[in-house]
Formats: C-alpha cells, structure tokens, sequence
C-alpha cells in the first residue's frame, strides 16, 4: 500500500510504527522512514531542518544513518537506517536489568557516539533509552537530533520549553539555569547508565511543576537509591556523572578511558567516525553498472552529496560491503535517470 506519491517506485511502505514509517527499499534493504506532517509540526519545523543539518554532517557507527531526504508541499520523508532491536528502554524492561558487562558493551558504545558528537562541537541534549535503538547485530544507534545544537552556534535551548518529561534533564536544565549542552549530555548519560544497570531511574518523574516537592529536594541535592547489587565501581562512576553542580561533572573524554569502561581487557573506548562520503570504486561501480553509465558520470553525481535516492543506494551499498556481503543490485532495482531534478 503506497499511502504518499513521493515514495512511489521508491519505496514500498511495509508497516508503520508509531508516527513513522518502515519500507523495504526496492533493491533489497530495509529503511526507517520518518514521515513528518509539516502542518502539524508547526512551529517545531526548524527543529526539522537542525536533525537535517546534523544529520547529514554525521557519520559514526552508533549514530543512526541519514540516506535520503524527500520533501514535498505537505510532507517531509526522512528516509534512515533500519535498526529492527527496537528500544534500548525495552531491552531493558524485558530483562528486568542488564548485568554488568552488558551494560558496559552498550554504554561503551553511548560514550563513542556521545564524545564523537562532543568533538564536533554538538550536543544531543535529549539522550534518554527511547533514543537509543538496537539494530539486528544488537549495535546501539543513537536517533532523534531534533534538539541536538552547536552551542559554539550560541544556539539557545529549545529543550526546556519544548520537550516532554525532563527524567533525564540535568538540574541546571530543569531549573531554568544558563547550561552547557556537553554537560547535560553527560547527566542524561548518567540516567542511562544506571537504567541500564538498576532498571529503574535515579529520579524518577521529575517534572517541572513537580520540583517543589519533597523528592525534588533529592534530585536538586543528586541524591537517589544505591541498590545494594549494584557495584562499588558502577556507583562511582554513575556518581561522578549525576553531579549537580556541572563543572564537577565527569567529562565524556574522561570516560573514553574510566576504569569501570575498561575494566578488564578492554581498551579505552574508540571514538572514530565512519567515513561514509568516502569514494569507493567497488559501490561506484556497482551502482555505475547498473545506471548504465561510466564510473566517473555516476561518481560526479554522488560527490554532491544531495541525499536523493542514488545517496541512499551507495550508503546502503557501503553498509553492505562493511558486513562483507557481496555487492550487485537486482535487476528489479529501480533505475533512475541520473538528470538532476530526480529525489
Ligand atoms: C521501535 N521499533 C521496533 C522495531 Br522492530 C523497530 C523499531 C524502530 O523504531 N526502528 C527504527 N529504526 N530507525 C528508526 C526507528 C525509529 N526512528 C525514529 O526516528 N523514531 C521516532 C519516534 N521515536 C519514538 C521514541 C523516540 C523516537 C520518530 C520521530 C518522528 C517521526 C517518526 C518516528 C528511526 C528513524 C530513526
């Protein structure tokens, strides 16, 4: 059933979750697609055009894949890597809490996505387990950059007045104080890690109206629970990033190396970003092949980068080599004419 002209012969819409949808991709692969209504986004559209912007100058491994980008009178379509794990926030609900080293292979892989993010000067700002996916090699990826900013931009913060509950919003945010988006990265960081390993939440429902009660004394003061299973270790390391007072925060470059990540054979965490605009003759080919056309012709369209349905071909053809499955595109494969005014 293809419900939206602009995905006709492109993709076919297989079964929607939420407010999205999913595709599988003519060829072969399966995609996210976001479909965002621009009449009910309303005021919420540059927050659109800023994932775009960040999603598109993005390249990490635990950070979910942009292909391509449709937009029409009514509609935007975001078409984005498939993760089929669902939420992170139902791992761990399904199995109550993660232990130990579960927790550390998940949250080494926050940390790389999140210091990779930092070393270009963004910051997420709305990190919580809804925002970590798993894909079907049980890889975390992050999603939603609606409300990621370059501070350096002097962006100021939509995030106190637009998002839902602040669970995961540090004190300085909650309380309305001037903040740095790194550092609340890193308390949002904190909340996750110990969801990950108490499952359940350090403050739980905080919320704005609610911070003058007596809890909110707890969560003004970062006190919560220390279950008793959880270790000396974890509960330093959850302590050193649930500070209140941001400048004692722990930095996320700190945590590259944090003796709980590395604890045992471990190295420190890798942040490299995965060069995906990179030439690649085989995918090049391949996709020169099949458009009937010579490598150079098809290669001066890609280098544009203007995230049309060719974009999304070669990025999927680069994930598929990086899993060491063979390249070819079946004949079925559409075969858009290379002109410029194709998505
Ligand atoms: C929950 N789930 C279960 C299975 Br199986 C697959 C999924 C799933 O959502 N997979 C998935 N892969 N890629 C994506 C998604 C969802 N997704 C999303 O971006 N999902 C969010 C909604 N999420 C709900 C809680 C926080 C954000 C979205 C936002 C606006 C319009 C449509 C969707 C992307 C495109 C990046």
């Amino acid at each position: 059933m293809v419900r939206y002209q602009a995905l006709k012969g492109l993709y076919e819409v297989e079964r929607t979750i939420g407010c999205g949808g999913f595709a599988k991709v003519n060829h072969w692969r399966k995609v996210a697609i976001k479909i965002m209504d621009k009449i009910s986004l309303g005021d919420d559209l540059p927050r659109v055009k800023l994932e775009l912007k960040a999603l598109q100058t993005l390249s990490h491994e635990h950070i979910c894949k942009l292909f391509q980008v449709i937009e029409t009178d009514g509609h935007f379509f975001i078409v984005m890597e498939y993760c089929s794990g669902g939420e992170l926030f139902d791992h761990i609900v399904e199995k109550n809490r993660l232990s130990e080293s579960e927790s550390r292979m998940f949250f080494r892989q926050i940390v790389s996505a999140v210091a990779y993010l930092h070393s270009l000067g963004y910051a997420h700002r709305d990190l919580k387990p809804e925002n970590v996916l798993l894909d079907r090699y049980q890889n975390l990826k992050l999603i939603d950059f609606g409300l990621c900013a370059r501070p350096l931009d002097g962006m100021d913060s939509p995030l106190y007045t637009s998002c839902g509950s602040p669970t995961y919003a540090a004190p300085e945010l909650v309380l309305g104080n001037q903040y740095l988006g790194p550092e609340v990265d890193v308390w949002a960081m904190g909340v996750l890690l110990y969801a990950l390993l108490a499952g359940s939440l350090p403050f739980d429902d905080v919320s704005i109206d609610s911070l003058y009660k007596k809890d909110s004394a707890k969560f003004k003061a970062g006190k919560y629970e220390e279950p008793s299973f959880m270790s000396k270790e974890s509960l330093r390391l959850i302590n050193s990033m649930l500070q209140v007072d941001p400048k004692k925060r722990i930095t996320v470059n700190k945590l590259l190396s944090h003796p709980w990540l590395t604890l045992g054979i471990l190295d420190p965490v890798e942040v490299k970003m995965e060069n995906s605009k990179c030439y690649d003759a085989d995918c090049v080919n391949t996709m020169a092949k099949h458009h009937q056309v010579v490598a150079d012709t098809m290669w001066d369209h890609l280098k544009k980068w203007k995230y049309d349905y060719h974009t999304a071909t070669y990025f999927l053809l680069m994930g598929k080599k990086r899993r060491g499955s063979t390249l070819k595109m079946n004949s079925t494969a559409v075969r858009l004419p290379l002109s410029d005014k194709n998505m």
